[in-house]
C-alpha cells in the first residue's frame, strides 16, 4: 500500500491576508497505524525544500528501525502549503483562469501553513498529537500550531528554529529572491521560469546552511597551483543544479516570503506572551554551528516556553545539522520521550531551585 495520500478539501482556505485559495489539496504520507487509544501520532512539519516522504529525507530518525518507526507510532507528514510536492502551490491550476497561478498565487504566512496541518488533522479525526516535530521552517509551523491548539499537542520537538524570523534571515531570503528576480524568465508565466535564478538562490542559501569550516575541510584544494575551477565553485554549481532539477522558483519565492512573515507576536500580546501559551512538554534543539538560526534563538524559545528543555548539538554541517545528525538527535529525543510529565515537573522544579 502506498504511503502517499491526497486530501481534496473542496473548500476554500481563508488566508491571514483575507485572500482565499480555492479547491485546497493537501498531499501527505502516513506510516504505521493509529492505535486503539489514539495516542501514538507523530506529526512532522517539514522545512523549506523537503516533501511529505519523511522516511526518505530524515532517515536515521524516521524509518522501520529508527526512533520514529511504524511499529510504535502513526507517523503523518503533510507536504506544506506552497510546496511543489502535491499540496496546492503556485503551479497548481487556478480554477478561476484554468491556468497555473504563477505570481498571482496569494501570499501566505507561516500561520496559514499551520492551518493546513489543522485542516488535515480534522480530516483524519486526529484529536491528540503525541509528538509534533519540526526544524527550521517546519519548527516555525509547529510553534504556530502548538500555540493555537495548546491542548492538542502533548510533546513538541523544535529544532534549529525561532520565534520570529530574524533580520539576518530575511536579508538572506531577500538576497536569494533578488537572484530569482534578476532572471527575467521568472516573469514569463512558465513552470520552468526563474531556474537560473533559483540555482543562484540555492548557492547563496548553502552558505547559510554550512560554515567556513565545512567548506575549509570538504572543499579544500590539494594543489596550490590552481587559478580557477575550484572545488568550492563546482560544489556551489552542483548544489544549485540539484535543487533546480527537483524544485521550482515560484514555490521557493512564496515559501521564503512566508518564512519572513514568521512572528509569533503578530496579533498577540507579545512574542513572550505567545510562547507562554504553549502547554506541550517541549524539547528545543540548537545546533552550535548554525549561522542562520543561531542557538541564541533556540535558547530564547526554551526560556519562554513554560515546560521546555534545551539541548545543543555539535555538527560539522551548520544549520543542516538538524537533518544530518540523526544519531545525536535520536539520543536526545529518546531521553526526552521517556520522561513522564511528572518527572518533567520535578526536573523543572530543580531547575528553578
Ligand atoms: C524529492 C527530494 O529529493 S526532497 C528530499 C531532499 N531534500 C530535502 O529533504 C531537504 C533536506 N535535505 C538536505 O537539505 C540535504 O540533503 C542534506 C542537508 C541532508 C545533505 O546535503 P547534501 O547536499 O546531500 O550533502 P553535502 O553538502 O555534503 O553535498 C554532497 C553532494 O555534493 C557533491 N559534491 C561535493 N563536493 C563537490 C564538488 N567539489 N563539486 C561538485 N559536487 C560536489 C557530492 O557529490 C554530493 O552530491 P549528490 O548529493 O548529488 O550525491
Ligand atoms: N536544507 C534544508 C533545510 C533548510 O532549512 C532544505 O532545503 O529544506
Amino acid at each position: 500500500m502506498s504511503n502517499f495520500h491526497l486530501y481534496k478539501h473542496n473548500k476554500s482556505l481563508k488566508l491571514e491576508s483575507g485572500k482565499s485559495i480555492q479547491n485546497l489539496e493537501i498531499a501527505y504520507h502516513t506510516y504505521g497505524t493509529l492505535n486503539k487509544k489514539k495516542d501514538n501520532v507523530v506529526w512532522v512539519c517539514h522545512a523549506l525544500t523537503a516533501n511529505s516522504d519523511v522516511f526518505d529525507w530524515w532517515k536515521g530518525l524516521f524509518g522501520d528501525n529508527d526512533l520514529f518507526n511504524p511499529k510504535d507510532y502513526f507517523i503523518i507528514c503533510p507536504n506544506t502549503l506552497g510546496s511543489p510536492y502535491g499540496t496546492t502551490n503556485p503551479l497548481s491550476i487556478n480554477p478561476a483562469t484554468g491556468s497555473s497561478y504563477f505570481l498571482s498565487f496569494p501570499q501566505f504566512t507561516v500561520k496559514d501553513m499551520a492551518l493546513i496541518h489543522q485542516i488535515l488533522a480534522d480530516h483524519l479525526s486526529i484529536q491528540t498529537i503525541q509528538v509534533l516535530i519540526g526544524g527550521s521552517l517546519g519548527g516555525q509551523q509547529a510553534l504556530e500550531w502548538a500555540i493555537e491548539k495548546p491542548k492538542k499537542i502533548k510533546k513538541l520537538i523544535l529544532l534549529a528554529t525561532n520565534a520570529f524570523h530574524s533580520p539576518w534571515g530575511i536579508a538572506n531570503n531577500e538576497s536569494q529572491r533578488l537572484a530569482i528576480a534578476a532572471d527575467r524568465t521568472f516573469y514569463a508565466n512558465s513552470a520552468d521560469g526563474g531556474k537560473k535564478g533559483l540555482k543562484a538562490a540555492r548557492s547563496m542559501a548553502l552558505l547559510s546552511y554550512r560554515t567556513y569550516e565545512t567548506y575549509g575541510i570538504s572543499q579544500q584544494e590539494i594543489s596550490t597551483d590552481k587559478k580557477d575551477d575550484f572545488r568550492a565553485s563546482s560544489y556551489q554549481n552542483h548544489q544549485g543544479d540539484k535543487l533546480v532539477i527537483r524544485y521550482n522558483a515560484f514555490s521557493y519565492w512564496y515559501l521564503t516570503k512566508a518564512m519572513d512573515s514568521h512572528n509569533l507576536g503578530r496579533k498577540r500580546e507579545s512574542i513572550e506572551y505567545a510562547l507562554r501559551l504553549v502547554e506541550s512538554q517541549t524539547l528545543v534543539v540548537g545546533v552550535r554551528s548554525d549561522l542562520l538560526f543561531p542557538p541564541d534563538e533556540q535558547k530564547y524559545l526554551a526560556k519562554h516556553i513554560p515546560n521546555a528543555d534545551y539541548v545543543e548539538i555539535d555538527s560539522f554541517y551548520g544549520h543542516d545539522g538538524f537533518l544530518v545528525e540523526t544519531e545525536l538527535l535520536t539520543r536526545e529525543m529518546a531521553a526526552f520521550l521517556k520522561q513522564s510529565p511528572e518527572e518533567k515537573d520535578i526536573r523543572t522544579l530543580h531547575k528553578i531551585a
